[in-house]
């Protein structure tokens, strides 16, 4: 940690700035005062929904134009008000890595997506195969140039994203929760990487993100955008997260292990025993698209009331295996039995009513214009009145924190948003079995935690739940973690035994909870 030491010297300058969506409600964020300097690295923090990304579209240049937003105030790029630069100007000065990578791609393949970055800032075309090849590498993703982007895993993608904004050679980087989709490993590399070029390259870096602990080696500073909008912190990290605890924990935001005295997720629940009941049974399932083999000879089975973890790294197959589980998919060989009765003889509308899913990406769930109407779909389809839809979704508005969105477009919300309406929607009556890709991505210490209590009661009713997940602390819950490595089952069995397995741990790219590493003294071990 560099404690401020830098040289000081401005490079974006927020001048009293509020933003607004739509007149006639309240701004956004307002009166933000706040500079950001050359070669500097920033955390910005606050709960989910507070603006930290609409924030960073504003600082880019992009809002409020994009959005007929409202915007008062200035903000200052070395020296000149962003409004004064040319169209497209600012977005190579300052670079973001957006929160869902998708939104960020316009060509099929990796090469075809880079090569059209630097054929926009007129780079030679002979110059042109060179330089992705050389930022690939940068990124760890050599050999990926014909790969289909729509085929590649989530943290892939990431690393993509990563490698076109840095072609354009920013002065500034703004990343939006870069590490969600990673896996622990890459997510750390990931982490050493952005250091490394910010350090090549001295360039300044404003990181979002709700998880801070191993980016705190590398940050100087913690901004934190409280609820109504303010900017309620501006510190170096250590004085933050000792002296302003009790702000934190108001505001929802996650503090560092090192700092926190919580209880960690797992000391919060009193276990409750998994059934002898089988749910899901998978046996010697394989998989491929085309002829790549993605799953091999995978079994295991699904207890009612059993918390189970698939884990493993970008992609070993994980969101595959939910969805073959889910009956989305079918496998090319081997099957999976709900009550011992294969995926494909069921009648499609009983197995939906009995399987809940959630996809990786919230967006591929929402098929209605309003949140209201996205939590009661299913429900109008199963015949129930308009009492009791309105209770069911008044609910679940409620303890999601969705009850002021209740007419807002679903793709209008913000990640961690539209990451708790897509699991809200399948809690609209009980399943035998929820299947769930990644769902705390994107979320605040409030609603983390809110989120498992939840689903803890589920499970202690005997609801069987599946999470694919890359957070340790999660895993760390389960009552059973299946580790999948480059498609098949490279261990199955509870959490604590897991975290001995050293070697097992490396080679799946997974590393021991926070809270595990911390008594064993390795908290900010690389790789352990
Ligand atoms: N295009 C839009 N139109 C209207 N409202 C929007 C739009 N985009 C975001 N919002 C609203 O603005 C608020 C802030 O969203 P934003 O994505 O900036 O929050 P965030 O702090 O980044 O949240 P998260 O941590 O969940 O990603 C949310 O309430 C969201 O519903
Ligand atoms: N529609 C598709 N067509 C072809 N290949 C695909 C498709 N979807 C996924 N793949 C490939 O299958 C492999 C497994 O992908 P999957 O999304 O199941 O991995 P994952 O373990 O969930 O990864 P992550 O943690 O990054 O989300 C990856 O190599 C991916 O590139």
């Amino acid at each position: 940690m560099t404690q401020l030491n830098r040289r000081q010297q401005a490079l974006l300058e927020v001048k009293d700035f509020s933003f607004w969506y739509e007149e006639n409600i309240a701004p956004l964020f307002q009166h933000l005062n706040v500079t950001l300097n050359q070669n500097e690295v920033t955390l910005l923090m606050g709960a989910s929904g507070t603006g930290k990304s609409s924030l960073a579209l504003c600082l880019n240049g992009l809002y409020p134009e994009a959005v007929e937003g409202i915007a008062s105030g200035e903000i200052v790029y070395n020296g000149k008000n962003i409004m004064e630069f040319e169209k497209g100007e600012l977005t190579q000065e300052i670079g973001i890595v957006f929160q869902d990578p998708d939104s960020q791609f316009c060509m099929i393949t990796v090469e075809d997506e880079l090569a059209f970055t630097l054929e926009n800032i007129k780079v030679p075309a002979l110059e042109i195969h060179a330089r992705i090849k050389k930022i690939l590498k940068a990124v760890g993703m050599e050999g990926f140039e014909q790969h289909k982007i729509h085929e590649l895993s989530g943290g892939q993608k990431q690393k993509i994203a990563l490698a076109a904004v840095l072609l354009l050679k920013p002065e500034m980087l703004i990343l939006d929760e870069p590490t969600a989709n990673l896996d622990p490993v890459s997510s750390l590399e990931f982490i050493q990487l952005v250091e490394k070029i910010q350090k090549d390259h001295q360039i300044s870096v404003l990181i979002i993100e709700h998880q801070a602990d191993d980016w705190l080696e590398l940050i100087d500073r913690v901004l934190v955008i409280s609820r109504d909008g303010r900017l309620a912190a501006d510190d170096v990290p250590m004085q933050l997260f000792t002296k302003q605890k009790q702000l934190l924990e108001q505001e929802g935001v996650f503090l560092p292990g090192d700092y926190s005295s919580q209880p960690t997720l797992r000391e919060r629940w009193i276990q409750t025993e998994p059934s002898r009941k089988r749910i899901l049974s998978i046996r010697s399932l394989s998989f491929s698209y085309r002829n790549h083999e993605i799953l091999r000879k995978v079994t295991f089975d699904v207890f009612a009331g059993e918390f189970l973890v698939i884990a493993g790294e970008n992609g070993a197959g994980k969101s595959t295996m939910l969805q073959l589980m889910a009956g989305l998919l079918s496998p090319k060989a081997g099957n999976v039995c709900l009550f011992d009765r294969p995926l494909a003889k069921w009648k499609e509308k009983a197995l939906r009513k009995r399987i809940g899913f959630v996809f990786q990406n919230p967006e591929h769930q929402f098929i209605t214009d309003t949140v209201y109407d996205e939590l009661t779909f299913g429900m109008k389809l199963n015949g129930v009145s308009d009492q009791e839809m309105e209770k069911a979704a008044a609910d679940l508005m409620e303890q999601f924190h969705l009850t002021p969105y209740r007419l807002n477009n679903p793709f209008s919300l913000s990640g961690g948003q539209k990451r708790r309406l897509s699991v809200a929607t399948v809690l609209d009556e009980t399943p035998d079995i929820l299947l769930f890709d990644e769902p705390t991505f994107g979320q605040d210490a409030g609603t983390t935690s809110e989120l498992m209590d939840y689903v803890m009661d589920l499970k202690a009713k005997g609801t069987a739940i599946v999470f694919v997940t890359h957070d340790m602390n999660i895993a760390d819950t389960a009552d059973n973690i299946v580790v999948l490595k480059k498609g098949k089952v490279a261990f199955s069995g509870s959490p604590d035994s897991l975290w001995k397995q050293k070697g097992l741990l490396y080679e799946a790219r997974l590393r021991m909870p926070a809270s595990v590493r911390k008594g064993k003294g390795e908290l900010h071990g690389l790789i352990h």
